[in-house]
């Protein structure tokens, strides 16, 4: 199958500008760019796609994501979690291990994978557990599970607390040229708190959740990081503390990256309207407005490496059971370009190709992944974004099951219209 696409904005990282282009994707692959001023290209027996005035870009790479298959279907499965993706302009996804079972087998790393492969609409890359049921007991079977297909080891959804437990996973790690993506989140420190611990949670009279509880887990794995050589991969970093550690560990060498997702790029505890909607509850907590500050410029110098939206869909009936008993985390497929399109380029903070790059080729990058260029040569995993025109944020549209999000009633610019994953249109708008 082959197909142009024509006459849309492609950045040019060298003139910093877009410029007008038509793109060809012939047997999956990206085959030619060509600026639109020389012409049109002959597009006899090519499928067309009119992109004018719209952006192409390399599609999105989200390496935190949650689609809670097995076990959690009801909450999202790999169908329609990959199709939330889709629309959310993302081609390549990774989803953590805190499904039912734990995907902590070969199994069951290879039951998300043929999963995704009949069922899945964009390229999916299953993550298996550090720990046996993420229990922080026992180590899992590292090589078997790299075997099956695993993309690296994260305990994501809790902390490994044994400082000894989380030495000898990344030293095994290691060993096999495997990353450790690590939830930082020491249990002692938190205690049944689900607000950071600030004005909010001063205000309400709360248990305050404290920044130490993730800086220390951050603290403590730089250090095993640069004795054992791992890859190590710091998951959804929210506070000061944490972007100076990850500077510093950077600074001296140490094999460490770092994510950062949209709600604690954009919102504060201070912005949480109260105790009654738990789609302000998620982990880590927003954190103050300092916290805020410490993450973009940690994104914008490089500190951290790229934009994940930590995906994490639950059910109205979960997310209705009050503050205190609903469970933490908020969805993020459908809204995050937008949401960083509309609040930092639109607002002159950042170039359209630094937001572009912390969602395709810097994730790309870090993981060893083919995709995230637009560029001859590469995989046709292509995303095409309107961002001309206003649309609000309508939770109850979103092709995730979940609906679970802060951010209802937003009015924003920057919305995908076409997925491409390997040169076929996947979900298309257009
Ligand atoms: N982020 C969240 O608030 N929740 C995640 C777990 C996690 O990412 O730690 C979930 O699985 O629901
Ligand atoms: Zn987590
Ligand atoms: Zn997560």
């Amino acid at each position: 199958m082959s197909v142009w696409i024509l006459n849309g904005q492609v950045w040019n990282g060298s003139t910093g500008q877009v410029e007008e282009k038509h793109v060809r994707t012939e047997n999956g692959v990206i085959t030619a760019i060509v600026n639109a001023a020389d012409g049109a290209p002959d597009t006899a027996g090519h499928d067309v796609v009119d992109a004018k005035g719209k952006l192409i870009s390399a599609g999105f790479i989200d390496m935190h994501v949650h689609l809670r298959e097995p076990g959690f279907e009801y909450k999202e499965d790999i169908a329609s979690g990959t199709r939330s993706a889709a629309r959310g302009g993302f081609t390549t996804i990774a989803c953590m291990p805190n499904t039912r079972p734990v995907t902590d087998t070969p199994e069951t790393v290879k039951y998300i994978l043929d999963k995704a492969a009949t069922e899945g609409i964009v390229k999916v890359l299953p993550y298996a557990a550090i720990t046996k049921n993420e229990l922080g007991r026992e180590l899992t079977d590292f090589a078997a599970l790299k075997e099956a297909g695993a993309a690296g080891f994260t305990d994501d959804g809790v902390g490994v607390q044994n400082a000894q437990m989380m030495k000898n996973a990344m030293a095994l790690a290691a060993s096999m040229g495997m990353p450790v993506i690590a939830h930082c989140e020491d249990d002692t420190l938190v205690e049944g708190a689900w607000a950071s611990e600030g004005n909010f949670a001063r205000k309400h009279g709360l248990k305050g959740i404290p920044n130490e509880s993730e800086a220390i887990h951050v603290g403590r794995d730089v250090l095993l990081a640069e004795a054992t050589g791992v890859h190590y991969h710091v998951c959804h970093v929210s506070t000061e503390q944490s972007v100076r550690l990850i500077r510093l560990a950077k600074q001296i060498g140490v094999k460490v990256t770092a994510e950062v997702c949209p709600h604690h790029l954009l919102l504060s505890d201070e912005d949480i309207p109260g105790l009654e909607d738990a789609n302000w509850k998620m982990n880590p907590p927003l954190r103050s407005p300092r916290d805020v500050q410490a993450v973009i410029e940690g994104l914008e110098d490089g500190t951290l490496d790229m934009i994940v939206t930590d995906h994490a869909p639950h059910s109205a009936e979960e997310k209705a059971r009050g503050v205190q008993l609903a469970p933490f985390g908020i969805v993020g497929f459908e809204t995050v370009f937008p949401l960083m399109y509309t609040k930092f380029v639109l607002t002159g903070k950042w170039t359209l190709g630094f937001l572009l790059q912390r969602m395709t080729a810097d994730p790309a990058r870090v993981f060893g992944l083919a995709s995230g260029q637009l560029a001859v040569g590469a995989p046709a995993d292509i995303t095409i974004v309107d961002i001309k025109s206003e649309r609000e944020v309508e939770p109850e549209t979103f092709a995730s099951k979940g609906t679970n999000t802060p951010f209802g009633g937003w009015k924003l610019y920057g919305w995908p219209v076409l997925t491409m994953v390997d040169g076929a249109v996947v979900w298309s708008e257009l």
